[in-house]
């Protein structure tokens, strides 16, 4: 087993503490802000999540020029969402076993390792997704040409 020789540190989020939101609607926009803020922490801190954008862009404009139909276009979102979601998952028990086990441990290896192959299932099965949606449309596409 190949040990880290540094074990990661995660980035220093650049979130200053809240201050206590007064009314109810006050705490439920509030509640958004701080789903964006961890967002915007995925996207800026983790390639793989900005790797995932880009490719996510680019299935869109594929879907759109190749004219894919509605419901096509619902898995497509659906499979993108499940990377993300998958992805920023990974961020989030890297962040706690760093918190939690800053130093070489291993649980802490084999906490980090199931969160990364989690993405990894989410991202071969967009693959797979992807090919089923886009393969015929692109076949037909350049039979016709
Ligand atoms: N505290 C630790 N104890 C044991 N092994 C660790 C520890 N931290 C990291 N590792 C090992 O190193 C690997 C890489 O860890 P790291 O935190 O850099 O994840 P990563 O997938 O490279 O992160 P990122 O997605 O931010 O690039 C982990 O998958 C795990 O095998």
């Amino acid at each position: 087993m190949s040990q880290p020789s540094s074990p990661s540190k995660p980035a220093e989020p650049r979130i200053s503490p809240p201050s206590p939101p007064k009314s109810a609607w006050a705490k439920f926009i509030a509640s958004f802000g701080y789903a964006f803020q961890g967002l915007w922490y995925a996207l800026s801190t983790q390639r793989n999540a900005r790797v995932h954008a880009v490719i996510a862009t680019l299935a869109t404009v594929l879907g759109i020029v190749l004219r894919i139909s509605a419901v096509e276009f619902a898995i497509i979102f659906i499979a993108i969402a499940g990377v993300f979601v998958a992805e920023m998952f990974n961020t989030v028990f890297e962040l706690c076993v760093d918190l939690t086990s800053p130093e070489y441990h291993p649980l802490a290896k084999i906490a980090k390792d199931v969160a990364a192959g989690a993405v990894l299932v989410s991202a071969m099965l967009a693959i797979v997704i992807g090919l089923f949606i886009f393969g015929p449309h692109l076949w037909l596409f350049i039979s016709h040409r």
